[in-house]
């Protein structure tokens, strides 16, 4: 049979090829093959969207924004869009209420297929619930850390020179989170090792990169491709050199909780994910640098942009950088530091609120353009284990992926919706009764920035919490404006629905003096 087989085949490739490039060849037909047979097809009973003379495919790629505004003024219910992993059910905004808790709608399995570097290379998932649990309630534990290390890192990254620098803003902002997330992710020593702070600022984006290139491959070749993009190389030293700098970390705490123990003293307590991910796991094993690499994949980028967005604004605002800077004089001034204090700084919080609600409909970049339809963007991702029928009686079939479109430019929550108004989230906080329910943390169907109901971030806490510490320091420390020349907002880079700062776009800053000791 296979003297047989030999044959056949030996008569149908030209003599004198290399085998190494007939197998080459013959993987890549047996891929494209493959990939026409087992090619993800939409799912039937929702409307397939795209914009005129564009594939489902290139239109969801490459317009995504105004593939989803133009689908979510044609049908009233949900459709689907052709992802690079397959079809997608789109459900409109009414509907974030009433799945917002839904048992059957599974979070990370709504990122299998688009994030594969992290699943292949560690099979451990973040912690949210040292995250949840740990994390959000410690706040008051962390802030002195935070405050400690904003005054290290912005002498690092800025420097004390009263003359105008220019720089890239992504940069300088990337290695603050950096540095602030991982001194409360992996204490002080950790968090200033180079090689770590280049893993946590890099690994997130070469995922990133690494997936969309991917997904842009028929299906089988995906892991081939894997192999030979930069990305996935950078990705695996990553992983590996994590190892290093972590596993002996975690050796250094136990042999420290030993040696306590045996001298017939309590173990010391350090207040930081890696401790507390060893007391949530209660003697269960834990791959704590897989753990790490996955909550600075949570982390760093989402907070490096909510930080970078609200630098941008800044620069545009001078005013409003002014009244957050007699916020900060006053509360900061009369209260100190502490958990308390932060929570006081309500019109950074509204700004914060703001910032994150008008940077998605990418009005800067679209003035031209009708900003409100010209821009949309989605939330709540997630993957239905079992089908589940919705008001409208739509059945959104098992194994699907959903997502619900955003509604950030709501007219009836927010009066003229085009307008950044700093003070918004902090009238309407002003009203009777209203406290709570406009924070920069709260999430509601018109504002989900940290997503919305049962997975809605778990990290918003601190994030807002290091955000605002960060702030304080850099309006009191630095005056911010755009580079004269560039004339105002560089333009973000944007993929499928998301947008990311611009990787280039320069800011300018100088150091001014503060009206009030921030240091510890
Ligand atoms: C401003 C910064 C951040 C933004 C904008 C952000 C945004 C989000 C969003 C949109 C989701 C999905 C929610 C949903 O679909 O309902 C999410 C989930 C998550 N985030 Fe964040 N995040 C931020 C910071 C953080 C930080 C600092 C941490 C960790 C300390 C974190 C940990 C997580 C985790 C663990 C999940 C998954 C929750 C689950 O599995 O239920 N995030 N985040």
């Amino acid at each position: 049979m296979s003297l047989i087989s030999d044959l056949q085949f030996a008569s149908i490739v030209p003599d004198g090829l290399p085998l190494s490039l007939i197998g080459v060849v013959a993987t890549v037909v047996i891929g494209i093959i493959y990939s026409i047979l087992t090619k993800e097809r939409p799912f039937a009973g929702f409307p397939l969207a795209a914009i005129q003379g564009q594939s489902p495919k290139k239109s969801w790629l490459f317009h995504g924004p105004q593939t989803l505004a133009e689908a979510l003024a044609k049908y009233s219910g949900p459709f689907q869009v052709m992802t690079g992993t397959g079809p997608k059910i789109v459900l409109p905004n009414r509907f974030a209420d009433e799945i917002r808790n839904n048992p059957s709608l599974n979070f990370q399995k709504a990122f299998l297929k688009v994030r594969w570097p992290l699943e292949w290379e560690m099979r451990t998932t973040s912690s949210p619930k040292t995250v949840r649990v740990k994390l959000t309630q410690s706040l008051g534990l962390v802030t002195d850390d935070l405050v400690d290390e904003t005054t290290a890192a912005l002498r690092d990254i800025y420097g004390e020179s009263p003359e105008w620098t220019t720089a890239v803003l992504k940069d300088g902002v990337t290695d603050l989170v950096a540095r602030l997330s991982s001194r409360v992710f992996l204490g002080k020593d950790v968090c200033r090792n180079e090689r770590w702070l280049q893993i946590a600022t890099t690994y997130t984006v070469d995922s990133f990169i690494a997936s969309y290139i991917m997904r842009m491959a028929p299906t089988p070749l995906r892991f081939f491709v894997y192999w030979f993009v930069p990305q996935g190389r950078s990705i695996r030293q990553a992983v590996r050199d994590a190892r290093q700098i972590i596993d002996p970390e975690v050796k250094r705490r136990i042999a420290a909780v030993d040696a306590a123990r045996a001298a017939g003293l309590k173990p010391p307590k350090t207040a930081d994910t890696l401790g507390w991910m060893y007391e949530v796991a209660r003697g269960r094993k834990v791959d704590y640098p897989a753990s790490q690499l996955s909550l600075t994949m949570a982390a760093i980028h989402t907070t490096t942009e909510t930080t970078g967005q609200a630098m941008l604004d800044i620069c545009e605002l001078p005013d409003v950088a002014q009244q957050l800077r007699e916020e900060i004089i006053q509360v900061i001034g009369e209260h100190g530091w502490s958990k308390n204090s932060v929570t006081k700084l309500k019109l950074m919080d509204s700004f914060l609120k703001e910032s994150s609600r008008v940077h998605p409909l990418n009005l800067r970049r679209t003035r031209s353009a009708n900003p409100i339809i010209a821009a949309r963007t989605g939330s709540m991702n997630r993957y239905v284990e079992q089908p589940v029928e919705l008001s409208d009686g739509t059945v959104l079939p098992k194994g699907s992926r959903i997502m619900v479109a955003a509604n950030f430019a709501d007219p009836v929550a927010y009066p003229s919706p085009a307008t950044f108004d700093a003070a918004r989230f902090l009238r309407r906080r002003q009203e009777p009764g209203q406290e709570h329910a406009w924070q920069f943390v709260t999430t509601t169907p018109e504002h989900m920035h940290f997503g919305h109901g049962e997975h809605a971030c778990p990290g918003r806490f601190f994030a807002a919490h290091l955000d605002k510490v960060a702030l304080c320091h850099l309006l009191l420390k630095y005056e911010w404006r755009f580079v004269p020349a560039d004339g105002g907002f560089p333009k973000p880079d944007t993929f499928e629905t998301g947008f990311s700062g611009s990787r280039t776009g320069q800011v300018q800053f100088r150091r001014r003096q503060e009206e009030i000791v921030l240091d510890l």
